[in-house]
């Protein structure tokens, strides 16, 4: 691991405002290496909180984004529990009704609807996506994601990605599949491990109390028992963006100053 930080911030909109500024730098910085930025986002209340600011952040060469999903869930793309719908109403609809230059559509990597009654079928179509986009640039036996947004649930999971569930032992595949997921919908698709600890910066965005405790055992006590303190770079840095609620467990000396 290259760098671990953990920032703390007043209120959940102040974490959005760090957000905006962080991802602006990651962005520009991948743009000028490799000329263009790859982010996968993960769903729940990440996409809302990611996207407050940073759809109206006209520093961000968005025609150079590629954007993927973290984890799905098989429905329908205009689904309520769909997260590509979500990003699109959040994030990709906005930034296209604030500017000239949008996030282009071929550059936005979807579940295949196709799929959407088999996992098993759907993951395998999207590791393919990811073979497409990361084949020849990045990659060597897993993509290399400039930027893995990532949410935890209050049972320690990430992405679709469970405690004691056997997804959590996959080293081969990119994409993985689940049907019998403990948070609904039960059929997902979702990132291996070995997928989101390549990535050069991996971010956890968690606020509300309900998580704090898990926080502390994963940050202060480096347990391994839940899926999110599994999440651990390779090659790159590692950062959690919390609220006083989410952070109210931690020890302090833990905490960094955010700054850029
Ligand atoms: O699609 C999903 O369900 C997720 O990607 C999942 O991993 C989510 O990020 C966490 O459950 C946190 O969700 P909240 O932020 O809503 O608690």
């Amino acid at each position: 691991m290259y760098e671990k930080k953990v920032y703390n911030f007043q209120s959940g909109d102040l974490v959005s405002q760090a957000l905006n500024h962080f991802i602006e730098k990651k962005s520009a910085e991948a743009i000028a290496k490799t000329g263009r930025f790859t982010v996968a986002f993960s769903g729940g209340s990440l996409p809302k909180t990611v996207a407050k600011y940073l759809v109206n952040n006209k520093a961000i060469d968005f025609s150079k984004w590629h954007v993927f999903f973290a984890d799905e869930r098989c429905v329908p793309l205009n689904h309520p529990d769909s997260n590509y719908a979500l990003v699109k109403t959040e994030l990709l609809d906005k930034i296209k009704a604030g500017r000239l230059v949008a996030i282009p559509e071929d550059q936005v990597y979807a579940l295949n609807e196709k799929f959407a009654s088999n996992s098993e079928n759907a993951a395998e179509d999207y590791e393919h996506q990811l073979i497409s986009a990361f084949v020849g640039k990045s990659t060597v036996r897993h993509p290399v994601f400039d930027l893995i947004l990532l949410g935890m649930g209050p049972d320690g999971h990430t992405c679709s990605l469970f405690p004691g569930f056997p997804q959590l032992q996959e080293n081969e595949k990119w994409v993985t599949n689940i049907d019998n997921s403990p948070k609904p919908p039960p059929s997902r698709i979702t990132f291996t491990l070995p997928v989101v600890n390549n990535a050069h910066n991996i971010v956890f965005v968690t606020t509300g109390a309900g998580k704090a405790s898990i926080i502390h055992e994963i940050l202060d006590q480096n347990s391994k028992e839940y899926p999110s303190g599994l999440v651990s770079p390779t090659r790159g840095n590692l950062y959690w963006f919390l609220d006083n609620e989410s952070s109210s467990k931690i020890v302090s000396h833990s905490i960094s100053l955010f700054g850029l």
